[in-house]
């Protein structure tokens, strides 16, 4: 029987052994204690420990295909996001597309403009937002904003989220990501950044006081594919500069290049940046990400590889300490940063390779349909996207979480 299984030791600690759509896979976990609360409504008893909940009452439980992607297009003021969802809305393909644009405004009200094209047809609806913390409005609105669309319209197949030019697409995501587990008809496809080839060193060198990420830096960290837009602004040692900038933050990323953000929806839609169905491709992508670590305060990419299993147990504090203690000191006494997180890991009796996923506090294991062989060496192969990020740090405190 599917179930979860909440482990509480504290309010903020919590584990899913399984997910409510996905059977292969071993947790979804966050700290954050609205997300505590949102599933102690589907719990039984809070205070005790192991507790198991049926899902029958979840519509759809037996039809995960019925489930709606929603991709996050995220990008600095004045990128081409808007260009973007026009380009795909107008543009002849035979999905089903609701597109949300979050155009946060000055004033009490906020409006946000809904349309949602079907063969090419377009139809407009307003969805008036309350006005409050920028994050949470976001956030709540967003989804509510989605099931509303959805009780209206009927089913769409696919949902694209504008996010504003300043939004940190982490929280939204991990939004989205929790919403799946609590059996929504919606699940996280990826995260599309787009960026000015014009401007977007000016704006991903931007010095920000020592406390603040660049949020430009953030949203290239952050994005699974990443449109360079505008090219017809720039010579071509600029389009390089721009492309090796983007990758050293981010070695994992996708590289398109466009003029009026004219991509091929193949390239940004379904790309499963957030599941295990992904995981072959996934894996080569480790293997050729290596970009040198820097211990200052940019945003970089950092891998490591280590032979041999991690028991569930240990992986699990591993992965704690990072994104919910934030206790790990790099060499030069600073606290590393994860912004993002993927891997390719072994767990101790487990058969399967699982992958482990990790956005802003939210980190998921899943197993894969992979196994490892029989006679050949277990590898765990870890991706880090952040700032202070020490390669040596982070592979010796694996090693020694693997030996505890
Ligand atoms: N030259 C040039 N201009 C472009 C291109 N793509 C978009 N633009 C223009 O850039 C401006 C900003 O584009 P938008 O699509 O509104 O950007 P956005 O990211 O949605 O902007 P905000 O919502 O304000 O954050 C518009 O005037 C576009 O017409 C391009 O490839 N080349
Ligand atoms: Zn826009």
């Amino acid at each position: 029987m599917l179930g979860i299984v909440v482990n509480l030791k504290s309010i903020r600690k919590y584990q899913l052994k399984e997910k409510l759509h996905y059977p292969a896979c071993t947790g979804l976990f966050t700290r954050k204690r609205e997300e505590a609360c949102q599933l102690s409504a589907y719990m039984e008893d809070e205070e005790d420990c192991p507790v198991l909940v049926p899902i029958t009452d979840f519509a759809h439980a037996d039809e995960p295909d019925r489930k709606i992607p929603v991709t996050i297009i995220t990008g600095y003021l004045g990128a081409g996001k808007t260009t973007l969802l026009n380009y795909i809305l107008t543009e002849q393909h035979n999905k089903r597309i609701a597109v949300i644009i979050n155009e946060f405004g000055e004033g009490s009200a906020v409006e946000k403009s809904l349309a949602i094209s079907q063969a090419g047809e377009l139809y407009e609806e307003w969805l008036e937002l309350r006005n409050g913390c920028l994050c949470c409005s976001v956030k709540d609105n967003g989804l509510k904003a989605i099931e509303n669309l959805m009780q209206k319209k009927g089913k769409f197949d696919y949902i694209l989220l504008e996010t504003t030019g300043l939004a940190d697409p982490g929280a939204v995501a991990s939004m989205f990501w929790v919403d799946a587990e609590l059996g929504s008809d919606i699940y996280l496809d990826g995260i599309v950044s787009v960026v000015d080839a014009k401007y977007a060193l000016k704006h991903l060198q931007e010095e920000k006081p020592e406390s603040l990420i660049n949020e430009a830096a953030r949203q290239v960290a952050l994005a699974d594919v990443l449109i360079i837009n505008k090219t017809d602004l720039v010579a071509e040692e600029e389009l390089d500069a721009v492309r090796s900038t983007v990758s050293s933050i981010n070695g994992l990323v996708k590289i398109l290049e466009t003029q009026r953000a004219r991509v091929n929806l193949m390239d940004i839609l379904d790309l499963h940046a957030f599941d295990s169905l992904s995981g072959k491709g996934f894996q080569d992508k480790l293997v050729a990400s290596a970009v040198h670590p820097h211990l200052d305060k940019s945003i970089v990419t950092v891998t490591f590889e280590v032979l041999g299993s991690i028991t569930e147990e240990n992986l699990n504090l591993f992965v704690q300490n990072l994104l919910w203690e934030k206790n790990v000191i790099n060499r030069i006494g600073h606290p590393i940063e994860v912004i993002r997180l993927k891997g390719l890991v072994s767990i101790k009796d487990k058969p399967q390779q699982v992958i482990l996923q990790g956005v802003h506090e939210l980190y998921d294991l899943e197993e894969t349909q992979m196994t490892w062989q029989d006679n050949g060496d277990r590898i765990n192969r870890l991706v880090f996207i952040g700032r202070h990020l020490d390669k040596e740090t982070l592979k010796q405190l694996f090693v020694s979480a693997q030996n505890a």
